[in-house]
C-alpha cells in the first residue's frame, strides 16, 4: 500500500514529530503518520515504532484536536480504531462497536481519569473494577440460546473478520454456555485470545526447530494464529481465551441492554450479576468461561487503584501469561451508561500501561556462532540497554534472510523487544536514522571454528558447517546433552564442558560417563566436594526417563515435546532402528521433515555406536512407564475425559489411565474406547453419542473400572 519512497517520507516525519511536537499546521501530516503506523501494526503485524512512541504521537493529535475542535475529521485516527480487516475472511458487523481503550502511563493520568469520571457521574468517590490487560488479540463472541453462533476479530471496530470455525478450536471457549440460567437469551461478549508464556515458548522453539526465526511477542503469535486458513492449525497452537466484557444482551423477558447505551432499557433488577462489571465477570465464570474472576479486584476510589496497579506490575513476571498493563473500569453499569463513550474508547475505562519492554539501541557488530547441528548463527552485539529489568547486550539475528528482511546494518539504530522472560528480539532497524557510516553484514563462507566450507540446503535459510568433527558442534552437542531440559546433569554446565574439551578430558557424549576424575582433581577449582557432586549428578543422570535422553541426543527438529511423543512410542530406544519414516509420521505432530530427520539419525552408524556405548555405560534406554507397570487392566484401551470431574483432578485421572496401561487420546473418533463424562460436558459428549463403539461412562464408573 505504501511505496518505499512514501515510507521513507513518513518515517522522516515520524521522527521529526517525536523530537518536536506537531503543531496545528501539521495536523494532516500527523494524521497520515498515525494512519501509516496503524497499517504497519494492525494489518502487516510489522510495526516500525515502539508502542510508547506511537502513543506519544497519538496524544499530540488528541491535544491539537482538543484545542481546535473544528478540525476534528470523521476519518481522524482519534475517531476510530485501527483496522486489521483483510480479504482472507468475510466481514461481519459487531452488535456494539468494539473500541480501543484510553491509555495512561502514570498516576497523574489516572487522577485525571478519576476527576473526569467524578464530574460525569456527580459522585465523590467511585467504585472501580481493576483487572489485568491481557496482551493478545481481541475477539467478540455471540451466543444465542446458549449456543456459540459467531466469533469475530475486532477488525476496524465496527466490522470484524468472521473466524467462527477457528474460534471453535480453542478449548477454553465453550461451544455452549448456560446463559439461560441467568435469563439471558442473546449475548455478545468480548475477550482476548492469548498464548500462555509456556505455549509461546514452545511455539517459538518449534519455529526454531524448523529453522524459522521466532516471534517477538505472544500478541503477534495470537493474532497470527487466529487467522490461520486451516482450523486444524489453530487447534495445534493451543490458544487460550480470557473473556472480560459483556457488550450486549437480551433477556428472556424482553430487556435489551447494550454497552453503547443505544437500546438501553431498565436493567433487570432481580439479577445481581448484571448490575456491575464485576458481577458480569462472575456470571461469565459461572457460564464456564475463563473470565478474570479471581484476577479482578473491586476498589473504592482512585488511590486504592493506583496502589494496586503498581503492586500488580511487580508481579507481572510471575503470571503464566503476558499482560501489558491493567484496565481500570467503573464498576456500576448504570454509571457506565451515564458516562458513555467516544468513537474511539469508552469514557468509563482506562488502560494503565506497564513499563515498556521495547527500547532502541545501537547494533555495534555481528559475531558468528556454530551450534550443535552445525548451523551458523549470527549474533548481534548491541550497546547495552535495559529492558524489563535486564541488560541486553547481544541478541541472535538468526540467519541471512532475517538480516535482509529486517534490513540490518552494522552501526544501525534498532528497536528491540523483550516479552516477559522470552529471549529478546530485534523488531527492526531504523534506517531513517542512518548517517551513512553504517556497513553491510557479511556472512562468512567458511566455518568460523573449523574453517571448512559452509553449505546451505535448498529451501533453507541457514548456512551449516557439515564437518561432524567440527569442535564447535561437538562441544555444543555435549552442552545440550547435560543441559537442564535434557539429562539435567547438575554442576556440569557449559563452562566445564568447554574446559574439559579443551584439555582433552572429554571428546564426545559417552565421554561424560568416562571422565578421568583423578585428572580433574588436579585442576584448579575442583575440590573433593565439587568432584563428588559432579560424580553423583552424572551417576544419577543414568536413570533419567527415556524422553530426556531422546531430547538430549539433539536430533534435528526434535524438541522436548516431540521427544516425549517418541519416547512414549517405544519400549526401548533401539526400536527406532526398525521404524520406517511412514511409521514415524503416524505419531502425533510428526511431519515428513521431522520423520526424515529421526529416521536418518537412527540409521547413522556413528549414532548407533554412541547409543550402544551409552547402553554399556549403564544409561536407561527403556521406556520405564511402559515396561515397569505391573498392572495392565486397561491395556490398549483409549480414554478421553470431558466436562468437570468432581472427585479427581483431570491430570490425576489421566495418570491413572496410563498407570494401568491405557492411553489418553486428544479427540473423539472411532479410535476412542471410553469417554469419561464429568459435569457440564459439551460437544465431545454429543459427538461420542454418535459413535456406537465408544463407551460413555461416569466418573464413578471410571473409578470402579480402575479398581477392578
Ligand atoms: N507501534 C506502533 O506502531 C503502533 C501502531 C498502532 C497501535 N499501537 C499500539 O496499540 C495500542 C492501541 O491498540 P488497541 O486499540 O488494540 O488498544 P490497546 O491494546 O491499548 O487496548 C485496548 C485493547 O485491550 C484489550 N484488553 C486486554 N485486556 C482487557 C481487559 N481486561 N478489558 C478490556 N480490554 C482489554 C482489548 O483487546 C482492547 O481492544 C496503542 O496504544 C499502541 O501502543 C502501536
Ligand atoms: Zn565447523
Amino acid at each position: 500500500m505504501y511505496t518505499t519512497e512514501q515510507t521513507k517520507e513518513l518515517q522522516t516525519a515520524t521522527h521529526t514529530f517525536l523530537k518536536h511536537a506537531a503543531s496545528v499546521e501539521d495536523i494532516d501530516a500527523l494524521r497520515n503518520v498515525l494512519r501509516f503506523h496503524e497499517y504497519r501494526y494492525y494489518v502487516l503485524n510489522d510495526p516500525l515504532l515502539a508502542d510508547v512512541e506511537y502513543d506519544k504521537l497519538y496524544k499530540q493529535l488528541e491535544h491539537i484536536e482538543k484545542q481546535h475542535p473544528e478540525l476534528v475529521a470523521k476519518d481522524s485516527p482519534t475517531q476510530r480504531v485501527g483496522s486489521t480487516l483483510n480479504a482472507a475472511f468475510p466481514t461481519v458487523q459487531h452488535l456494539v462497536p468494539m473500541l480501543s481503550l484510553d491509555n495512561s502511563y502514570n498516576a497523574e493520568d489516572l487522577y485525571d481519569f478519576d476527576r473526569k469520571a467524578r464530574e460525569l457521574t456527580g459522585l465523590d468517590i467511585i467504585e472501580y473494577c481493576v483487572e489485568p490487560k491481557f496482551d493478545g488479540a481481541s475477539i467478540s463472541l455471540i451466543y444465542e440460546n446458549d449456543i456459540l453462533v459467531r466469533g469475530a476479530t475486532r477488525g476496524d471496530g465496527v466490522e470484524g473478520e468472521d473466524i467462527t470455525t477457528n474460534i471453535k478450536q480453542i478449548k477454553s471457549i465453550p461451544l455452549s454456555a448456560p446463559f439461560s440460567k441467568f435469563g439471558v437469551q442473546q449475548v455478545e461478549i468480548r475477550g482476548e485470545i492469548i498464548l500462555t508464556k509456556d505455549v509461546f515458548k514452545k511455539y517459538n522453539e518449534s519455529l526454531a526447530e524448523q529453522g524459522l526465526p521466532p516471534l517477538a511477542n505472544p500478541r503477534n503469535a495470537a493474532s497470527g494464529s487466529l487467522r490461520q486458513k486451516d482450523p486444524k492449525n489453530v487447534a495445534k497452537r493451543n490458544l487460550d481465551a480470557f473473556l472480560y466484557h459483556i457488550s450486549y444482551y437480551t433477556t428472556r423477558d424482553g430487556h435489551v441492554q447494550s454497552s453503547d447505551g443505544i437500546q438501553n432499557d431498565n436493567l433487570p433488577k432481580h439479577n445481581k450479576y448484571l448490575q456491575t462489571h464485576g458481577g458480569s465477570l462472575d456470571m461469565l465464570w459461572e457460564c464456564g468461561f475463563r473470565a478474570p474472576k479471581k484476577e479482578k479486584l473491586i476498589l473504592n476510589g482512585i488511590d486504592e487503584v493506583i496502589k494496586h496497579v503498581h503492586d500488580f506490575e511487580e508481579m507481572r513476571d510471575t503470571l503464566p501469561y503476558e499482560i501489558d498493563g491493567m484496565v481500570v473500569k467503573v464498576n456500576d453499569f448504570a454509571l457506565q451508561d451515564k458516562m458513555g463513550m467516544t468513537t474511539h474508547h469508552p469514557r468509563w475505562a482506562i488502560a494503565f500501561k506497564f513499563k515498556a519492554r521495547q527500547a532502541t539501541t545501537k547494533l555495534k557488530a555481528v559475531e558468528f556462532q556454530v551450534g550443535r547441528t552445525g548451523a551458523v548463527t549470527p549474533v548481534a552485539k548491541l550497546e547495552p540497554v535495559h529492558i524489563g529489568g535486564v541488560t541486553v547486550s547481544s541478541i541472535s539475528v538468526h540467519n541471512e534472510d532475517y538480516i535482509k528482511e529486517k534490513d540490518l546494518k552494522i552501526g544501525d539504530n534498532v528497536l528491540i523487544e523483550r516479552a516477559g522472560d522470552v529471549i529478546p528480539q530485534i523488531v527492526k532497524s531504523l534506517p531513517e536514522l542512518r548517517t551513512g557510516h553504517e556497513h553491510n553484514i557479511h556472512f562468512p563462507k567458511k566455518c568460523p571454528v573449523c574453517a571448512s566450507e559452509l553449505f546451505k540446503e535448498e529451501g533453507e535459510a541457514v548456512w551449516r558447517c557439515i564437518n561432524i568433527d567440527c569442535p564447535a558442534q561437538v562441544v555444543e552437542r555435549i552442552i545440550h546433552f547435560v543441559s537442564k531440559d535434557a539429562m539435567d546433569i547438575k554442576n556440569f554446565g557449559e563452562a566445564n564442558v568447554r574446559k574439559f574439551y579443551e584439555l582433552g578430558l572429554l571428546k564426545d557424549v559417552p565421554g561424560i560417563y568416562k571422565l578421568d576424575f583423578a585428572a580433574i582433581s588436579k585442576l584448579e577449582g575442583f575440590g573433593k566436594k565439587s568432584i563428588d557432586n559432579l560424580q553423583t549428578a552424572i551417576e544419577a543422570s543414568k536413570e533419567q526417563p527415556l524422553h530426556r535422553l531422546v531430547y538430549g541426543l539433539g536430533i534435528r527438529f526434535v524438541g522436548e515435546t516431540t521427544a516425549k511423543t517418541l519416547a512414549n512410542a517405544v519400549d526401548d530406544i533401539n526400536d527406532f532402528t526398525n521404524k520406517t519414516e511412514e511409521d514415524l509420521q503416524q505419531l502425533e505432530d510428526i511431519g515428513v521433515k521431522v520423520a526424515q530427520s529421526i529416521y536418518r539419525f537412527f540409521h547413522n552408524e556413528q549414532n548407533l555406536k554412541i547409543l550402544d556405548e551409552l547402553r554399556a555405560l549403564g544409561l536407561q534406554m527403556k521406556n520405564q512407564k511402559k515396561t515397569s507397570t505391573g498392572d495392565s487392566t486397561l491395556k490398549e484401551q483409549t480414554f478421553l475425559f470431558t466436562g468437570t470431574l468432581t472427585k479427581l483432578k483431570r491430570s490425576d485421572a489421566e495418570a491413572m489411565v496410563e498407570d494401568h496401561g491405557g492411553k489418553i487420546v486428544s479427540g473423539v473418533s472411532s479410535k476412542l474406547n471410553y469417554l469419561v463424562v464429568g459435569e457440564d460436558a459439551g460437544s465431545k459428549l454429543e459427538k461420542a453419542k454418535k459413535i456406537n463403539t465408544i463407551r460413555i461412562i461416569s466418573e464413578d464408573e471410571f473409578l470402579s473400572l480402575i479398581n477392578k
